[in-house]
């Protein structure tokens, strides 16, 4: 059967309208089989099943697919020098933040409201605000009624790895083939000015006992889940002068016993949070210094780049927040799971991904061929679908890209207060965002006003929509092609 005609805005638009499901459910393509796209030639099928629709293992996802947190799991057995889960802000986007604690009861009423009306929803996580593994029993609770009311949303957990081998074999028993595991170091020594202490079998745990049990039992569990097949991602906390130059060596490590991916992201530190470190001046990574250590662990553990270290009750596309229009006051007590949005969803992108999957290797091959030797690094205004559809006064974050002789790839993003409110602009807000995008070439975007764009250009940074609704790649590499000069290339703008 032939998939329904899909408008780029219905699939660019990250909340879909009624009637463009609806015309999308009359296709009759309704299954996640459905949802696939083309699988990298390098991976194998199995594990390619299990990370198309993930946004967070899958980069290519992560255009089309969301997750959820449900902050059921506060409790925790490790002191993190980097996290104070009593500071709370809806405002505020960072792990371990959260608006209100949930019951399993409420989560399963959440994750039914929000897969009701979230048609990109394929993840259900439990990042906390503590550690799901230490908070075992509600982190379990809520997963087994989850799958009972919603069988086809992936389940994942996110933990310090203390407690995780004690649970390895019911986290494989409910089918949870996702799992987080944060690990700052390989060596106890470090471990000592991360971790104040530990709550391991009824004890405290200080200094280098501490370090030692935690990576011990870290690096346990990695195996553990390795070896029954469950997917790995390893979170590390790059803190300058304490880990940043030894995350060469974890990734290593964990490469070694298996981890699928390596997720290296800057510490969040300031004095208004409360934490050790934000007390005590310890400062995190600015943007260049993150991907200069991703460089050079490039060739180790696979790197995920897309992080955006969510809050513990995130809602939505990575990069967007609508936790905000699910808390608890907002849902009906009873609730019945309606399948149809997230079905038509599916149906609608599994056509678009194929169309993108293939302007995007045309791309990527005509840059390689370019032999230019040139690099560029792109920020791009996105609201999902893979494409240039965001207004750059609308953006609350820029995805950039690098695009040099290797190709044009995801190097990360970089987060920006919004600049336009209301059809007005802040000047000291515009000040801001040219700031977080420092060393940044060009800026790929819906659509740019005149003052913007004169002052990133004042700034060294040339800004363009001429691109608008435009594939990703497809708008990079004509721009990599007329930066090059190559006639041939300079044809697909
Ligand atoms: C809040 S924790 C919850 C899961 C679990 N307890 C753990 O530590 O993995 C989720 C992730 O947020 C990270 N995190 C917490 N505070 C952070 C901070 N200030 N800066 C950067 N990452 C932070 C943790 O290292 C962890 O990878
Ligand atoms: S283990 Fe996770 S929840 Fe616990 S203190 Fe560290 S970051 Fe926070
Ligand atoms: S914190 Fe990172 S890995 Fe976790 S849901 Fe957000 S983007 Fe995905």
């Amino acid at each position: 059967m032939s998939a329904p005609v899909i408008s780029v805005e219905s699939l660019t638009d990250t909340r879909l309208s009624d009637q463009s499901l609806a015309s999308a459910n009359s296709g009759g393509c309704a299954s996640t089989s459905c949802g696939s796209s083309r699988r990298p030639d390098d991976l194998d099928p199995a594990v390619w099943d299990k990370i198309k629709d993930h946004p967070c293992f899958s980069e290519e996802a992560h255009h089309y697919f969301a997750r959820m947190h449900v902050a059921v799991a506060p409790a925790c057995n490790v002191q993190c020098n980097y996290c104070n889960r009593k500071y709370d802000c809806a405002n505020e986007s960072r792990p371990g933040v959260v608006s209100e604690k949930l019951t399993p009861d409420q989560a399963v009423r959440k994750v039914i409201a929000v897969a009701n009306e979230v048609p990109q929803l394929s993840v259900l996580g439990i990042a906390g605000p503590g550690d799901a593994c230490y908070d075992w029993e509600k982190t379990k609770a809520t997963f087994e009624r989850v799958v009972r009311e919603i069988p086809d949303v992936k389940l994942c957990v996110s933990t310090n790895g203390l407690a995780l081998p004690d649970h390895v074999a019911e986290l494989a028993g409910m089918n949870v083939d996702h799992v987080t595991i944060t690990i700052n170091m390989v060596d106890p020594e470090v471990g000592t000015k991360i971790y104040p202490w530990i709550f391991y079998n009824r004890r405290r745990y200080v200094g280098i006992e501490a370090a030692r049990i935690l990576h011990e039992r870290q690096m346990l569990g990695l195996e553990m889940l390795s070896a029954r097949g469950i997917l790995t991602k390893i979170n590390s906390v790059m803190i300058p002068g304490v880990n940043d130059q030894h995350l060469i060596e974890v990734n290593k490590w964990v490469k070694q016993r298996g981890a699928f991916l390596h997720n290296v992201m800057p510490l969040i530190s300031d004095p208004a949070h409360g934490t050790y470190y934000g007390l005590t001046g310890q400062r995190g990574p600015n943007a260049i210094e993150m991907k200069a250590l991703q460089d050079r662990l490039q060739g180790g553990a696979k790197l995920m780049r897309h992080c955006r270290q969510c809050r513990a009750d995130a809602v939505g596309l990575l990069g967007e927040d609508r936790g905000q229009e699910f808390t608890l006051d907002q849902i009906p007590g009873e609730l019945t799971y309606d399948a149809s949005k997230r079905e038509a969803y599916r149906a609608l992108v599994a056509e678009d991904r194929r169309d993108h999957l293939a302007a995007r290797s045309e791309a990527i091959g005509m840059v390689k061929t370019a032999s230019s030797g040139k690099s560029l690094l792109v920020a791009v205004a996105t609201k999902g679908g893979g494409r240039v559809n965001e207004h750059f006064g609308h953006a609350k974050e820029f995805q950039v890209y690098e695009a040099s002789p290797m190709g044009i790839s995801f190097v990360g993003h970089r987060k920006v207060e919004q600049y336009c409110l209301g059809g007005w602009g802040e000047n000291a807000t515009l000040e801001g965002v040219i700031a977080a995008l420092e060393g940044i070439d060009i800026v790929l975007c819906a659509k740019i006003g005149n003052c913007p764009k004169d002052q990133l250009a004042d700034a060294g940074i040339r800004a363009t929509d001429a691109y608008g609704y435009d594939y990703i790649e497809t708008a990079i590499g004509a721009i990599y092609a007329a930066e090059s000069g190559v006639p041939a290339l300079a044809a697909i703008a």
